[in-house]
């Protein structure tokens, strides 16, 4: 599983590491995807170069490229006096072995343009022709090649400042940037590729979420079972005009594995059954915790006096819990809820979107947006619960301080009822004895794999419902039963 490392980390690791040749492996890694990326192409690659060393990067690139035969050449706006000692050595040796220079591009009919403008050093909104550079590469159908990190792109938290490059593919270096997953990330890096540059991997808080962090929970069933050994779950929400959020929670759980499944409906004249799903037992949601292994509380509840009633006899319960929806928004707005939920020895799972996470937080939703591993972490540490933060690159953080980023999932997950669905997943995992950090990672990292697999078969990302999300979850999920890590 790939480690995650912020920039002062990746600094700290060159830092470690500055006697090995760390730029001429960065620009032969690049250029060997340069060379992929070329394949049948004719013509000359454009590389532009940035003032720092992610501008040494592309020169290297191009000289590798050069000496295989490759027409190249390197607009560079920084004198070479003013680079870096590592990028100035690559600029001069580019230049020894015969490479050109200039400071402006013209034309845009180029094999492939290699964006080495920015990477990890860049702090604020590109200016001037920098600006305009990048104003320009977004004009052209040339595919682009981004090294390290599209250029305009923050590196830990995947803001553009200002503009940023929509790669066609990045080639990043040493260790994956948390800013390249999530928030714009996904939607600028195009294909991404991970170059370690030989160092050894670090132990780090941050990983990429991938089934082998749950795999040791991915247990076939026996044969000799019954339904008793499999858990019962509850779902305390669907106030009037909501109760549909209830349901798409419950049956999820179900589809999960979940032995039993509770539905504590609060609309008084709701139904009695879900006759979509007859299995799901529709009791009052006041006794449910007692009948349950595990609880999720919030899908479609509201924020009534008997909502919040219901929420304090959740967090009481000692269980495992999952919050999600208006249970976050009532907790946001309750101390005492807070100290009790801190206090719990199983932790709780808290499931926000942006703006229920905002509310987490007493923020706007733009503070949490604008870096969202910090704001998940500090969650985390703040409610004492382990933490999914919802969007493109889900964050999830754990209590005791180690953070994942999912990377499956598409925008078809953008839907009504989603989230329920989300909740659903966990609960029913949480429901057969998975530890919460591995049933929240194992619900997220599913979750997003149900919906590639169905954009896959033509299902989304467009006009995707939240019922068919758990259905391909059960599907993928007595896969990766069968496969274990895989
Ligand atoms: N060190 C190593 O061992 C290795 C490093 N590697 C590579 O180096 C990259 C990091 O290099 P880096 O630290 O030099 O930062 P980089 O991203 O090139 O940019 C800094 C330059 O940009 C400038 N600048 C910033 N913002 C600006 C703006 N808005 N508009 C205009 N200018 C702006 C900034 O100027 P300043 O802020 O100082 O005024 C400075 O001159 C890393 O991503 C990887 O590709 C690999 O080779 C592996 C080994
Ligand atoms: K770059």
């Amino acid at each position: 599983m790939s480690a995650i490392l912020r920039r002062e980390e990746v600094r700290l690791m060159e830092l470690r590491h500055a006697g090995l040749p760390l730029m001429e492996r960065a620009g032969q890694a690049a250029a060997g995807c340069a060379a992929r990326m070329l394949a049948a192409r004719q013509g000359c690659v454009l590389v532009l170069a940035g003032p720092g060393n992610n501008g040494g990067d592309g020169f290297v690139l191009a000289r590798v490229l050069r000496e295989q035969g490759h027409e190249v050449i390197v607009a560079c706006l920084a004198e070479g006096a003013q680079m870096p000692p590592d990028a100035r050595q690559a600029r001069a040796a580019w230049q020894a072995a015969g490479g050109q220079v200039v400071s402006e591009f013209v034309g845009s009919n180029w094999a492939l343009i290699v964006d080495a403008i920015f990477g990890i050093g860049l702090k604020r909104p590109p200016e001037g022709r920098y600006a305009d550079w990048i104003a320009r590469l977004s004009q052209m159908s040339a595919p682009v090649l981004s090294l390290d990190v599209p250029s305009g792109l923050d590196a830990d938290t995947g803001r553009v400042l200002g503009a940023a490059v929509r790669a066609s593919h990045t080639a990043t270096f040493i260790a994956m940037k948390a800013g390249l997953l999530t928030l714009n990330g996904p939607d600028h890096c195009g294909e991404l590729s991970l170059h370690s540059l030989d160092l050894p991997a670090e132990a780090a808080p941050g990983r990429v979420l991938g089934r082998e962090f749950f795999a040791a929970a991915l247990l076939p069933r026996a044969a000799n079972v019954h339904k008793g050994l499999f858990g019962q779950a509850g779902v305390i929400g669907g106030a009037t005009g909501m109760v549909g959020a209830a349901l798409l929670t419950a049956r999820a759980a179900l589809m999960a594995g979940a032995g039993r499944v509770y539905g504590g409906v609060l609309d008084a004249g709701g139904p009695v059954v879900d006759f979509m799903q007859p299995e799901i037992m529709l009791r009052a949601a006041t006794d449910l915790h007692l009948l349950c292994s595990a609880l999720a509380v919030g899908p479609g509840m509201g924020l009534s006096e008997i909502a919040a009633q219901q929420l304090r006899r959740a967090v009481a319960f000692s269980g495992p819990l999952l919050l999600d929806a208006d249970a976050l928004t009532l907790l946001g707005q309750s101390p005492q809820l807070q100290s009790a939920l801190a206090r719990r020895d199983v932790p709780a799972i808290l499931t926000p979107h942006p703006a229920e996470a905002a509310r987490l937080m007493q923020c706007a939703t733009s503070d949490v947006q604008n870096d969202r591993v910090s704001m998940a972490l500090e969650m985390a540490r703040r409610y004492q619960s382990h933490v999914v933060l919802k969007g493109a690159g889900s964050v999830v953080a754990l209590r005791d301080g180690r953070w994942l980023i999912n990377t499956t999932g598409n925008a078809g997950l953008a839907t009504a009822g989603s989230g329920d669905v989300l909740s659903g997943l966990v609960l029913g995992l949480l429901a057969q004895g998975w530890e919460p950090a591995l049933a929240l990672a194992a619900g997220v990292h599913l979750h997003g794999a149900a919906a590639d697999w169905l954009s896959g078969q033509g299902v989304g990302p467009v006009g995707l419902t939240a019922s068919e999300i758990a259905p391909a979850a059960r599907r993928l999920l007595n896969m990766w039963l069968v496969q274990g890590e895989g």
